[in-house]
């Protein structure tokens, strides 16, 4: 791959993104870094993926990295599906020099965690919630109960996982349909993503966390790095931002072909290959 243009030629060159969009969106960022931000997922961005999503954590050398870019950029948010207060705990996001800024935008977007202020901003659990929890063991049985199937309970959101389950494309494929229909049933919605179905409320996306948050801090430019479906609405308020407002597009990992092909910077190497990249970043900006 070729070097973007480098002002410390004698640094490891950041990677040249593939698509003319995506150069000048890195362009903007360089050229302007006070009014960039950089906004990423957690889990499979940030995180590796692991079997055990409480097992979840930032990989070495990501708390760092960030912290190093934040004071030469307009700021830094993490846009996920986790609740906010847990990616900021198994992300290591609080009282770290350097972060004072950070903001985290979680069950994407319905939450706010300001690292400034340490307050968090959550709405009340969606009223249908509680009697899909109730139903979910019934459709569950009702479909097989794939031995291997976790559920995890986010308090506004609940989250059927099957990476552990004997045959989890198989399992996911099986409870697609009718956690589709539970979720419909009860006012909520079915965000699909890596061997997980998730019943959530509707009207938000990371896209409309974005656009308000890029808005709010009045960016210029934007990198936005993902890896996953529910990425793809941020990735869409990327591309209809643009080129008023350059942006790059980030993909981690592979198993999200979706995404990839739409990525202007594919990063194969998941999460490990991000915390590269932005550390490269923070060197070139310093
Ligand atoms: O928006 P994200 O930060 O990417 O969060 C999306 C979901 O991530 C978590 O699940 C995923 O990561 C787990 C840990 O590596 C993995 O076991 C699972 O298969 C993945 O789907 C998290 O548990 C979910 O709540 C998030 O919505």
């Amino acid at each position: 791959m070729t070097a973007a243009p480098d002002p410390h030629p004698s640094r490891s060159p950041l990677p040249e993104p593939v698509t003319e969009a995506g150069r000048a969106g890195l362009r903007a960022v360089l050229d302007q870094p006070s009014a960039a931000v950089v906004a990423l997922d957690f889990d499979g961005t940030l995180a590796d993926i692991v079997p055990d999503p409480d097992s979840a954590r930032a990989r070495p050398g990501a708390v760092d990295a960030l912290a190093r870019l934040a004071p030469h950029v307009r700021s830094i948010a993490v846009v996920t599906g986790r609740p906010a207060e847990t990616a900021v705990r198994y992300g290591g996001f609080a009282h770290v020099p350097g972060l004072e800024h950070l903001v985290v935008l979680g069950l994407y977007g319905a939450e706010r965690w300001d690292a400034a202020s340490g307050e968090l901003t959550a709405p009340p659990p969606p009223p249908g919630l509680t009697a899909a929890r109730a139903e979910l063991p019934a459709v569950l049985a009702e479909h097989g109960n794939p031995p291997g199937l976790w559920t995890e309970d986010k308090g506004q959101a609940v989250a059927v996982h099957t990476r552990r389950a004997e045959d989890p494309q198989g399992a996911y494929d099986a409870l697609l349909a009718p956690l589709t229909a539970l979720a419909a049933r009860h006012g909520l919605i079915v965000e699909p993503g890596r061997m997980v179905l998730e019943l959530r409320p509707p009207g938000m996306d990371k896209g409309k966390a974005l656009t308000t948050y890029l808005d709010e801090v009045g960016a210029a430019s934007v990198l936005y790095a993902g890896d996953d479906l529910g990425d793809l609405a941020a990735y869409a308020a990327v591309e209809a931002g643009r080129p008023a407002r350059p942006g790059l597009l980030l993909a981690s990992g592979t198993e999200v072909p979706e995404l990839t092909v739409r990525a202007d910077l594919p990063l194969a190497g998941g999460p490990e290959e991000v915390v590269a990249f932005l550390s490269t970043l923070a060197d070139t900006l310093s």
